[in-house]
C-alpha cells in the first residue's frame, strides 16, 4: 500500500502497549531540518502520548542521514530500549541520492542485525520537497509518528523475547 493510500499518523491506541518506563534514543539529521524537525515532533508527541516521560527521551543531532548510522550505533550503547533514526533525503541533480539512501538503509539494517537494540528507520527518501512536507505532518500524516509507534512495539517485543 502506498503512503498516498494511508495516513502515517493514524494508529489504534488500543493496540499500543503503555510505554512508561521505556527509554528511547532519537538521532536526528540536520540536512533538510525543516523536515526532520517535523518528523521529530511527530515522534516525540507520539511517545509522550503513549506514556513515555520526557526524561526517557534522548535526542542527538548528526550532520546528515549518512551519519545516522554512526549516531544510532552509539545511541544503542546508551541503555535505551529502542532508537529512532530520523532523516530526510531529497533527490538532487546527481546519483548521490542513491548512494546516501542505500548506505543509510544498509547501515541501519546492519545495526539491527549486529546489536540488540532495535533501530527504527524514519528516513524519508523523496523525489522532491513537497513529498517530504506531505509525509512530515502534511496531508499524508507524519512518518515520525509511525516510527515512534514502531519503536514502542519493538521495545515491547525485545522485553518479552
Ligand atoms: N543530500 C542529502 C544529504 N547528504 C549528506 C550526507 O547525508 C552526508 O552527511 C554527507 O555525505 C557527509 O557524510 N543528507 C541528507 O540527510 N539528506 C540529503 O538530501
Ligand atoms: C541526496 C543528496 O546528496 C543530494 O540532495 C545532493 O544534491 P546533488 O545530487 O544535486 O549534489
Amino acid at each position: 500500500m502506498a503512503t498516498a493510500n494511508k495516513n502515517l499518523s493514524e494508529y489504534d491506541k488500543n493496540t499500543i502497549p503503555n510505554a512508561k518506563g521505556f527509554r528511547f534514543g532519537i538521532v536526528v539529521s540536520e540536512w533538510n531540518d525543516t523536515i526532520t524537525e517535523g518528523l521529530f515532533e511527530g515522534a516525540y508527541q507520539a511517545l509522550v502520548e503513549n506514556g513515555v516521560d520526557d526524561e526517557d527521551i534522548i535526542r542527538w543531532d548528526v550532520p546528515g542521514s549518512f551519519e545516522l548510522i554512526y549516531g544510532s550505533k552509539k545511541m544503542q550503547e546508551q541503555f535505551v530500549d529502542a532508537v529512532i533514526a530520523i532523516g530526510s533525503v531529497i533527490q538532487g541533480e546527481t546519483k548521490h541520492f542513491d548512494f546516501v539512501c542505500e548506505g543509510v538503509t544498509q547501515g541501519i539494517k546492519d545495526l539491527n542485525v549486529l546489536n540488540d537494540v532495535p533501530v527504527i528507520f524514519c528516513v524519508l527518501t523523496d523525489n522532491n520537497i513537497q513529498q517530504s512536507i506531505e509525509r512530515s505532518g502534511g496531508k499524508h500524516g507524519n512518518k515520525g509518528t509511525e516510527a515512534a509507534i514502531a519503536a514502542i512495539k519493538m521495545a515491547e517485543l525485545r522485553k518479552n523475547s
